[in-house]
């Protein structure tokens, strides 16, 4: 069981008035790692990232989108760490450019992993020998899933899955970096069996558009603080939730500073950014 504190509130820096702006990426108190998926690229939410990025991996034909997201004369200041699958979605000539820039590419062509799997096998590679190197730089990890929603629905729910394995079977990324998924709609992560606290950010995610959604079986209890409609309230100690069973908390609100859950199993704890009701 894990106590966890879930603070996205790292994410006011980066999206944020002008005075965050002027902090180098070295200076943050955590170290920001990108993983992009072969989905449309949103300047608004990538761009400042960027700047903030220590690692920037592309998963196969995410490539492609990063060569075009940026003019000839610009390109060059985008450029990813690593670009990692089966390459057989990544154009040659977009392989050849950034090679010659010095970006690693690792072909794997395993056909029963996806792209998005082998990105996240070399994050934990990355972040792991890290932590153990002795001129280690050891600020907390944060990993940034980009755009993994709103496309092929296979391709969505395989990155889910392979998301909660991650917490459920495989701990060593988590145990080494914490993970979200972000888009210009969402925010979301995975909260392994456990107490948690929850803290939002107040420039990018919104209060209202809230989600706590079992996707690994069913969560037997869960009791929560800090919501408008809470699970386990004064009569009952806990409540369940179940995907496809009595009920799972959709457009759900935040009324309090800190929310907490109490949770027997895995649950995909998801919020709306302020993007999207700008932009609805
Ligand atoms: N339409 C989509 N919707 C959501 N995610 C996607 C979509 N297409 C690709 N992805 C994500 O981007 C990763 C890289 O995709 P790419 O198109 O390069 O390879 P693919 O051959 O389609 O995928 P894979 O080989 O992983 O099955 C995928 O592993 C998946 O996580
Ligand atoms: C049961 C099962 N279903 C589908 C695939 C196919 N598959 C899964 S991941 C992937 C992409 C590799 O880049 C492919 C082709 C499989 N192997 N096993």
């Amino acid at each position: 069981m894990s106590n966890k504190i879930h603070d996205t509130t790292y994410l006011d820096l980066i999206f944020s008035e002008e005075e965050f702006k002027e902090i180098a990426k070295e200076d943050l108190p955590f170290k920001i790692t990108l993983m992009l998926v072969n989905r449309p690229i949103t300047h608004e939410i990538f761009d400042p990232l960027y700047k903030f990025a220590s690692n920037i991996i592309c998963c196969d034909g995410a490539s492609n989108r990063l060569y075009h997201a940026f003019s000839d004369s610009d390109r060059g200041n985008h450029l990813p760490t690593h670009i990692v699958g089966d390459l057989d979605s990544s154009k040659t000539e977009v392989i050849d450019y950034y090679k010659e820039k010095g970006v690693k590419i690792i072909k794997d062509g395993d056909q029963d992993h996806t792209d998005f799997e082998k990105a996240l096998n070399l994050i934990k590679e990355l972040l792991v020998k890290n932590s153990e190197d002795e001129s280690k730089d050891d600020r907390p990890n944060k990993v940034i899933v980009l755009f993994p929603f709103g496309g092929r629905i296979d391709q969505t729910l395989s990155s889910m899955h392979v998301l909660s394995r991650y917490l459920t079977v495989d701990a060593e990324l988590k145990d080494n970096a914490e993970i979200i998924l972000l888009d210009q709609n969402s925010v979301t992560q995975y909260l392994a069996a456990g107490e948690h606290e929850i803290r939002i950010s107040k420039n990018l995610e919104s209060k209202i558009g809230v989600g706590l959604i079992p996707l690994s079986g069913k969560c037997e209890n869960i009791k929560t603080s800090g919501l408008k409609w809470n699970l386990g309230n004064s009569e009952e100690e806990f409540s369940s939730l179940e995907f496809g069973g009595e009920i799972i908390s959709t457009s759900n609100e935040i009324i309090e500073d800190v929310v907490t859950i109490e949770n027997s199993h895995s649950l995909m704890w998801t919020t709306t950014t302020k993007l999207y009701y700008e932009n609805d």
